[in-house]
């Protein structure tokens, strides 16, 4: 199996590109079965998930090309929707979160979708309500499959309605909306998540010839249309790797740039960095974190231990509370990491205690990180990687400690990060890819 070895206490320094939004990409990947025409997508991550999903939409019989590196044409002619129903649907549909964003566009254009039970992180309940209600609002039927565990919708017609979703969903927003665009009449769905992904998907169906109004805020208006066109459409860079950095950064007390971050969409990203006293200076659209052997988290006005929590758009996003978390081990003072969303997403403390963090997990939501100010190094021991962000987490932790570390299940890591290891070691880190 595939592991890193990871040999500590190197500073980094130079550039860095982040990579174009995992979770935009898996959006409006599925976006491209709305219509028959060419769609090409620019500046898309070379990861698992991503492949996983180009996988997936190729054996549906979307014609894929891959015209460089990181800009790939679909174009949804001829779209097997009996697939749907195989053995080889659920193996692959299972094994990312993002699949389940195909069921929007197949109900809208084909009258008939199929969600397998998804893969994607074990962080705790991940539930989907939010899918089904709302589909089934738009005049879907929905039946489960006891035999084959996916959920299955078919419809004769969607129609527009009002639709209060339960919870802000990433991907149930994502799902709906893309249903709602082809439906007969208006739509509003209310409670809807705005993250930049939605707020890019949006953007790309109005390209697309799609009517949506309300693009940023939790309410969106959908007219439906017709039909759709093909379009061209470029990603974001990927904010959560953007966070990534800087906390890698701090940690490992390096100097370092991150290239073309489009400031205007990481919401309160660089703030909570800056409340645990790293220093940052925007540069045009570059973000620059100088070499800080001391940074110092800032507690409230009232002089309380400071509380880092996540919470919907344009709230601190979850995806990024693993990396404060581990960012706060060197620093000076303590802060309240509070995961509200996920309740196994802080159990990879253990390990970060192990390796010498003073943390207190106060419950699977809470952990306490008691800053160790540089007085200790964290040391390097064999770990692995639990999900996706605790991995890169537990990966920055070993590249601040002292010796050699072993990270086994990087699976979980490549399936979000390009290349993190060769993009790493350019900067001055020492990560090697071995067989463990
Ligand atoms: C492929 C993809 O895009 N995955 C992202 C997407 O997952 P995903 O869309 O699957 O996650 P959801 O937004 O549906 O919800 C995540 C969990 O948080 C709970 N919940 C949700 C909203 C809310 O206001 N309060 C609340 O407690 C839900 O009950 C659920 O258990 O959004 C998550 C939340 O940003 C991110 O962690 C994932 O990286
Ligand atoms: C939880 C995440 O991904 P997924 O929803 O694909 O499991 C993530 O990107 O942090």
């Amino acid at each position: 199996m595939n592991a890193f070895e990871v040999t500590g206490s190197r500073k980094l320094k130079g550039e860095i590109h982040p990579q174009g939004a995992k979770n935009e990409a898996l959006q409006v990947i599925s976006a491209v079965l709305l219509t028959e025409e060419e769609v090409v997508i620019k500046n898309i991550p070379d990861i698992l998930d991503v492949s996983r999903l180009i996988t997936l939409l190729e054996a549906l019989g979307v014609k894929i090309k891959q015209l460089n590196k990181h800009t790939y044409s679909f174009k949804s002619e001829d779209v097997n929707t009996d697939f749907l129903y195989s053995e080889d649907f659920r193996k692959k549909g299972g094994a990312l979160r993002g699949s389940i964003m195909i069921a929007g566009p197949m109900l809208a254009r084909f009258k008939k979708a199929v969600i397998a039970k998804p893969g994607g992180d074990k962080i705790g309940r991940r539930g989907m309500d939010t899918h089904v209600d709302g589909f089934e609002k738009l005049g879907a039927h929905f039946t489960y499959n006891t035999h084959t565990f996916c959920l299955e919708f078919t419809t004769k017609a969607l129609k527009g309605n009002y639709i209060m979703l339960d919870e802000p969903s990433v991907t149930g927003t994502a799902n709906v909306l893309m249903a709602a665009v082809l439906a007969k009449g208006n739509t509003t769905i209310y409670n809807a998540a705005c993250e930049p992904y939605v707020q890019q998907l949006c953007k790309m169906l109005n390209r697309m010839g799609a009517k949506i109004s309300g693009i940023a805020s939790n309410m969106l208006e959908v007219e439906g249309v017709e039909g759709l066109h093909g379009t061209e459409h470029t990603l974001l860079p990927d904010m959560i790797e953007i966070g990534s950095f800087i906390g890698m950064a701090a940690l490992t007390q390096s100097d370092i740039t991150i290239k073309n971050v489009s400031l205007e969409n990481l919401g309160v990203i660089p703030d909570k960095f800056k409340r645990l006293g790293i220093e940052m200076e925007f540069r045009n659209d570059d973000i620059y974190i100088p070499e800080q052997k001391c940074y110092e988290i800032q507690p409230p006005l009232n002089g309380n231990i400071l509380t880092i929590y996540d919470h919907p758009w344009p709230g601190f996003t979850p995806d990024l509370l693993s990396i404060v978390l581990v960012t706060a081990i060197q620093a000076r003072g303590s802060v309240l990491i509070h995961q509200k969303m996920f309740e196994s997403r802080l159990f990879f403390t253990d390990t970060l205690i192990d390796m010498g963090a003073k943390i207190i997990l106060c419950d699977p939501h809470r952990a306490t990180v008691i800053g160790l100010e540089r007085e200790h190094h964290l040391k390097g021991i064999r770990m692995s990687s639990p999900d996706i962000r605790a991995g890169v987490a537990l990966l920055i932790a070993a590249m601040s400690a002292e010796g050699k570390s072993i990270i086994q299940n990087i699976e979980q890591i490549q399936r979000g990060y390009e290349n993190i290891e060769q993009r790493l070691n350019a900067l001055g880190a020492e990560i090697k890819l071995i067989n463990d």
